[in-house]
């Protein structure tokens, strides 16, 4: 069996007053993992919690080994927030160089991530001036600075066109090629099917764990957003 990347035990964590993960365990191997539910389901708190940024009020996270959040992480996980995380003022290759210097990485590190994102054009543009889908690139160039082991990746296709979608999900395949492990949030069920492996998310639980293959068929829906309702009004019966 695949040694899991990340391991999640009885993870509760509490925002607002709320339980918003309650108790929940998962765990994640090598290769692209979707992690898909409707908006406030919990997916970008779980994230946060694998990246050691969330207060957890009970339970373990393990990632590669380690405690989540622990040092000797820093520079094994890239992590991408849904708000761009780098300098508006600065360009490309000075944000990437800046970073770079951070996590202690190679030059030629940040190099090549500008080359891997598709942004060798624009490495001397200042990066308040780029597009959108630019901006949130460069973000995930910083992300894959010193080559990480684990990619944690919040909604990072959002309002990007179908091309630059498509691209990306490219690129997370040939990072996954690589022997990375990569975890991307989405609320897009159509993204599903670029996923080797599924975590179907509803109200802080998961209500599915399969490949997209395993999950139509344990439905008998045609596609996943149908395998998802299907298991949602499944949920329903069973509470
Ligand atoms: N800072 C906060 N304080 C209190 N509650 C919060 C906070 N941030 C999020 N929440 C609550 O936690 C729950 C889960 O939010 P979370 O952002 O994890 O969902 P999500 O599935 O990532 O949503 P989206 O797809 O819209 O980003 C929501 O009910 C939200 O209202």
């Amino acid at each position: 069996m695949m040694k899991n990347v990340i391991e999640v035990r009885d993870l509760t964590v509490v925002r607002g007053g709320r339980e918003v993960l309650p108790a929940i365990s998962l765990g994640v191997t090598a290769g692209v993992t979707g992690l898909l539910g409707p908006s406030g389901c919990g997916k970008s708190t779980l994230l946060r919690a694998l990246v050691g940024a969330q207060q957890v009020a009970s339970g373990s996270v393990e990632v590669l080994g380690e405690p989540a959040g622990s040092a000797a992480l820093r520079t094994r996980i890239g992590y991408v927030t849904q708000a761009a995380s780098v300098y508006d003022d600065l360009t490309v290759a000075e944000n990437l160089g800046f970073f770079a210097r951070v996590l202690g990485v190679d030059r030629s590190s940040a190099d090549e991530a500008i080359e891997v994102v598709g942004l060798a054009d624009q490495r001397q543009q200042v990066v308040g001036r780029l597009s959108g889908g630019q901006r949130s690139r460069v973000s995930l160039a910083v992300a894959l600075l010193g080559t990480p082991d684990l990619l944690v990746l919040d909604e990072p296709t959002v309002g990007l066109d179908p091309v630059l979608r498509r691209d990306l999900w490219e690129l997370f395949h040939r990072l996954a090629d690589g022997g990375a492990a990569v975890l991307v949030s989405s609320h897009v069920m159509d993204e599903a099917e670029r996923c080797h492996r599924l975590l179907l998310m509803r109200e802080g639980r998961i209500i599915a764990d399969g490949s997209p293959d395993e999950i139509r068929e344990s439905t008998g829906a045609a596609d996943i957003e149908h395998a998802f309702l299907h298991m949602v009004e499944g949920t329903e019966e069973a509470a």
